[in-house]
């Protein structure tokens, strides 16, 4: 498949193009060699998981991907160019948005500030031009708002939109946080194991809530995930680590039957 072309899911949805490309990524700490020439892509419209048992690398792929990590070889393509190194404010502003597995949210504010946080990437209005150019800051505001509430609703939390944050079950505590991410509009979608810790009910609406964001937003998700089953159902394409290795890349079907993934979940001696 070249880079410009996609493909149609079993489910009739149009991919795109590469949207993202990690080519030969390798990351050291110290000795340890945490992802070892690791290539795949994400391409646009697609939810991507990227899978493995415990230390097998997603983290640091995951801090890679959203600029917390430089990778210490190889270079992470974004629209078709090479990603300078970069803070991960400057990689949030180009339109990567992420969950955290430990939830961070603000726990003291409600479900609205903390979703409105999510806009912060697109505030443009500085205080001056608030002070001079009062339309500029008031239009900003209201398109803030408009994208949040429809994120709200979206995600089926009217209800909960004056509460605050740290009253929460932790199953809604994991929503918000997806909404915050939503709010910033991204073009990527980045969830940090969106299901760890969760009942199976949750796990069920969790994965309703990714589809449906991948269908009514047309937005690319990669997610990082320890549990092998509930990703197979609703990825497109799945890459799995192990030791920092990648030993499987494809569809969930191509990597459920390949040995090596067999291997590495049933914990076979390497
Ligand atoms: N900051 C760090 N300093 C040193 N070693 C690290 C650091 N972060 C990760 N590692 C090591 O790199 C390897 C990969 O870790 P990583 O957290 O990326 O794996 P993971 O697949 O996300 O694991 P888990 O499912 O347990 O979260 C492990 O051996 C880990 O101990």
């Amino acid at each position: 498949m070249k880079d410009t072309e996609g493909y149609i899911t079993p489910d009739g949805r149009q991919i795109g193009g590469v949207l993202m490309e990690m080519k030969n990524i390798t990351l050291r700490f110290g000795g340890v060699v945490a992802i070892n020439d690791i290539s795949f892509d994400v391409r646009e419209g697609e939810i991507r998981a990227i899978i493995g048992p415990n230390g097998a690398g997603k983290s640091s792929m995951l801090n890679i991907i959203s600029g917390f990590y430089t990778p210490s070889e190889g270079e992470v393509f974004y629209k078709g160019e090479k990603r300078p190194p970069m803070k991960p404010f400057e990689v949030a502003r180009m339109g990567v948005a992420r969950t955290f597995q430990n939830i961070a949210l603000f726990e003291g504010m409600t479900v609205l500030d903390n979703v409105m946080t999510g806009r912060l990437t697109h505030m443009n209005a500085g205080v001056l031009s608030q002070a001079l150019w009062w339309g500029k800051a008031r239009d900003e505001e209201m398109e803030n708002r408009e994208v949040v509430e429809k994120v709200i609703d979206f995600l089926e939390i009217q209800n909960i939109r004056k509460t605050p944050v740290g009253r929460l079950p932790y199953g809604l505590k994991k929503r918000v946080e997806l909404a915050r991410a939503l709010a910033a509009e991204p073009s990527i979608l980045l969830l940090d194991e969106p299901m760890a810790g969760m009942n199976v009910e949750e796990k069920e609406d969790m994965s309703r809530f990714i589809l449906d964001v991948n269908d009514e937003f047309g937005t690319t998700i990669a997610l990082i995930e320890h549990d092998m089953g509930v990703v197979m159902d609703i990825s497109d394409r799945v890459v799995v680590m192990d030791y920092g290795k990648k030993i499987g890349d494809g569809t969930p079907d191509e990597v459920r039957n390949n040995q090596d993934v067999i291997d590495a979940y049933l914990g076979v001696a390497h």
